[in-house]
């Protein structure tokens, strides 16, 4: 049983609420009035058919769509617009469903744009290598460091992205969201194009950051063992609408969801 389900725990508090959230691109309802929340601390599943609706729901809470109706609270702050960049700031990462990395710089590179928001001293001086920008810099690589030290990735510091086998590409891509100390992290399909062996390793990455960090995480992914495996609790999209909600045992038998997925190749 996860930590989270044991019935001693009181309820955690909400970090994140989506209300009656809808968006639309022209004619297509992407999402229709769609309201859960995420509580802090839980690692919080959003699952759904293709096209249901999973990754229109992430890019509006971390900013990069702004819902047509409804809103979202992070923090106990009500927001209708937010801008990626203040969501960043916030404390809202995400990794993408397709590596969104520079592929010729290293993983230490890599790694190290994600702590450009942490930076005080501004590009300008970090570019003379001023004195405070250097001292402050060797502090950034230290965290930098500790998270290759934590992703086990020592072996590909120096590499550059590129050369690196999908499943490592995801996992520095995992170590640059985690370079900004989110409280909430937002994964798209972590675990997509790899192998068994490359998962079990990704699910207990995410499990580690959750109980070592605290880190709140919300991921969306079409492999349900690990749904199943890795989540408190399961919100279950489709056509852009919201069909069940609750945790993996109660959505697994859910009859909507089995409709929903019956025939669906996942
Ligand atoms: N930028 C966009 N412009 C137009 N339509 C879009 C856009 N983004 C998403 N859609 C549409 O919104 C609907 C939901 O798409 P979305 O990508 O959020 O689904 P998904 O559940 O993440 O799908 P998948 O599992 O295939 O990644 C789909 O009908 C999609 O075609």
């Amino acid at each position: 049983m996860r930590p989270f389900e044991n019935p001693v725990i009181p309820q955690r508090e909400t970090l994140l609420a989506v209300e009656n959230v809808s968006l639309a691109f022209g004619g297509v309802k992407a999402l229709t009035d769609v309201s859960f929340d995420i509580r802090k601390g839980e690692i919080r599943a959003i699952i759904g058919p293709n096209g249901a609706g999973k990754t229109s729901m992430l890019n509006c809470i971390n900013g990069f769509y702004h819902p047509t109706h409804g809103s979202i609270t992070f923090k106990g702050e009500k927001r209708r617009r937010m801008r990626p960049s203040a969501a960043a700031r916030g404390g809202i990462a995400r990794t993408f469903q397709n590596v969104a990395l520079f592929k010729g710089m290293s993983t230490l590179d890599n790694i190290m744009t994600g702590r450009s928001l942490k930076m005080h001293k501004g590009f300008f001086w970090q570019m003379l290598r001023y004195g405070p920008a250097l001292k402050e810099e060797a502090g950034h690589r230290r965290v930098v460091e500790d998270i290759i030290d934590f992703l086990e990735i020592q072996h590909i510091r120096r590499t550059p992205v590129g050369k690196l086998p999908y499943g490592l590409q995801k996992r520095v891509e995992l170590g640059r969201a985690l370079a900004m100390e989110p409280e909430l992290l937002l994964l798209d399909e972590p675990m997509a194009g790899m192998n068994l062996e490359e998962k079990e390793d990704m699910s207990r990455f995410i499990l580690d950051v959750n109980q070592h960090f605290g880190t709140t995480i919300a991921l969306i992914e079409h492999d349900m063992g690990v749904v199943m495996d890795l989540s408190d609790r399961v919100v279950v999209l489709e056509y852009g609408r919201k069909i069940a909600d609750g945790t993996p045992q109660e959505v697994k038998r859910d009859e909507k969801v089995v409709a929903a997925y019956l025939g669906v190749a996942h």
